[in-house]
């Protein structure tokens, strides 16, 4: 495969950037390859610096639901910069995309808007803990809340793919605060309410794990776990960053129909540009300052060009029909793998919520953390480097999720498939 161009960056980059990377699973590590750089999006499509064309499922890891270089979204951004980059003073975009997206996800009384999920997820909970006065949260093992202190405990994504148990530099009295449990284990999570629930702030969620690769909740989890807080006062936080305008258009909580207190979101709001919000209940975000005594604050909060994309975005998702369509082509593509995986005896299994789905390379029913682990990472790495090869561009790690977008067409569709049952009969 040519690729001077991706190593001459890449080789520079590594002088200049730790890893070569801004953000670690970028690095290809855990599928044996160097990252490949690229040049530009249109569609459902990516192009390399080498010229080599790919289909991507990684969409940014997931804020691309439109797909690349959407016109409406382009529009805006375009005339939005004209307007001025940033003031540091409320404009007219934050309102709106402050409205919408009240109206739109259904526990949303009130948002504040942040920069990145991270951001968003780490107010969040310091919100839970100023408004119950407890210092504890509760996470489950191989979901991924952004790398604030707090949350790097037993995460996924990245720190799952690397294998980092936790993080130096995290002092050990913070995260003594937070307690991670197996995800989708009720027993578990019961036994821990049960014992600590007074010194328990908040428990926060991925509704739907993308971060272990893509596990969906049990049935019963949701409801037991929204149950259990309120009759607590538990503060129940939705990370949906990846779940929000994804597998509905308000979201899991309206997929599953189960209202969290609050809500942290990201990445499909601000239409790929920097973006994350948290918001939910009046009574809870009024506690935010300059309303309240919890302190938070951003430079380039509700910037200009970030407002702009999200609302774009969102406009054209609250078109009616638009997350059938999606459905009917992720659907198409999960249903053409599994027909080429009955006839194959490999060690795989597919888990898919909406438009977001993960193959495992294992045996086991993915259902938590420990199940995703069992999956056979070289495996998963071959698979990654021959679908590269063939013009598929996945997420570089088994812990992750592939996003389909409204450009995904029967074309792309049928494309990946044909890359799959070449390559999966070729790992056999
Ligand atoms: C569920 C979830 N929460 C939080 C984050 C953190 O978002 P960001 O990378 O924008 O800081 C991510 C992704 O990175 C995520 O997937
Ligand atoms: N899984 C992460 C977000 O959802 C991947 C993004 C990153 O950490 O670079």
């Amino acid at each position: 495969m040519e690729n001077k161009l991706s190593q001459a960056f890449y080789s520079k980059a590594l002088e200049y950037i730790p890893g070569g990377v801004n953000s670690p699973v970028r690095a290809c590590k855990s599928v044996g390859a160097d990252p490949v750089f690229i040049a530009q999006g249109a569609g459902a499509r990516i192009w390399d610096v080498d010229g080599r064309e790919y289909i991507d499922y990684v969409a940014s890891w997931g804020p691309l639901i439109l797909g690349h270089a959407h016109p409406e979204v382009i529009a805006a951004v375009t005339e939005a910069a004209q307007e001025g980059t940033s003031f540091g003073a409320p404009t007219w975009r934050e309102v709106e995309l402050a409205q919408l997206i009240c109206q739109l996800v259904p526990s949303i009384e009130m948002v504040r808007l942040v920069n990145s999920g991270t951001e968003a997820t780490m107010s969040a909970i310091r919100l839970a803990r100023g408004y119950t006065g407890r210092k504890k949260i509760v996470k489950f093992d191989g979901c991924y809340h952004g790398h604030a202190d707090s949350f790097l405990v037993k995460a996924g994504s990245g720190v799952a793919t690397l294998g980092i148990p936790g993080s130096p530099g995290v002092p050990e009295e913070i995260v003594a605060n937070t307690i991670s449990i197996p995800y989708n284990d009720l027993k578990t999570l019961k036994e821990v309410l049960d014992t600590q629930g007074d010194e328990i702030a908040c428990v926060i969620v991925e509704p739907v794990a993308g971060n272990m690769g893509v596990v969906p909740p049990r049935e019963d989890f949701l409801p037991r776990l929204r149950e259990w807080t309120e009759q607590r006062g538990i503060v129940l936080i939705f990370d949906e960053v990846i779940t929000g305008f994804r597998v509905a258009l308000g979201g899991a909580q309206e997929l599953y129909q189960v209202k969290p207190d609050l809500t942290c979101l990201g990445k499909i709001i601000g239409g790929g540009l920097p973006v994350g919000a948290y918001g939910g209940k009046k009574e809870i975000m009024n506690q935010v300052a300059p309303e309240g005594p919890v302190y938070q604050a951003g430079t380039l909060s509700g910037n200009p060009l970030a407002t702009a994309a999200g609302l774009a975005t969102l406009k054209v998702l609250s078109r009616p029909g638009t997350y059938e369509a999606l459905e009917a082509r992720a659907e198409a593509l999960a249903q053409g793998l599994a027909e080429i995986l009955k006839g194959l005896s490999l060690p795989v299994k597919m888990n898919r919520v909406g438009s977001m789905m993960t193959l495992f390379f294992t045996n086991q029913e993915v259902v938590d953390f420990n199940t995703a682990a069992s999956s056979d990472t070289k495996l998963y790495g071959r698979y990654w480097r021959a679908m590269l090869a063939e013009g598929i561009y996945l997420a570089p790690s088994q812990f992750e999720a592939a996003f389909i977008s409204l450009a995904h067409g029967r074309e792309e569709i049928d494309e990946t498939l044909n890359a799959a049952a070449k390559v999966l009969k070729g790992l056999i």
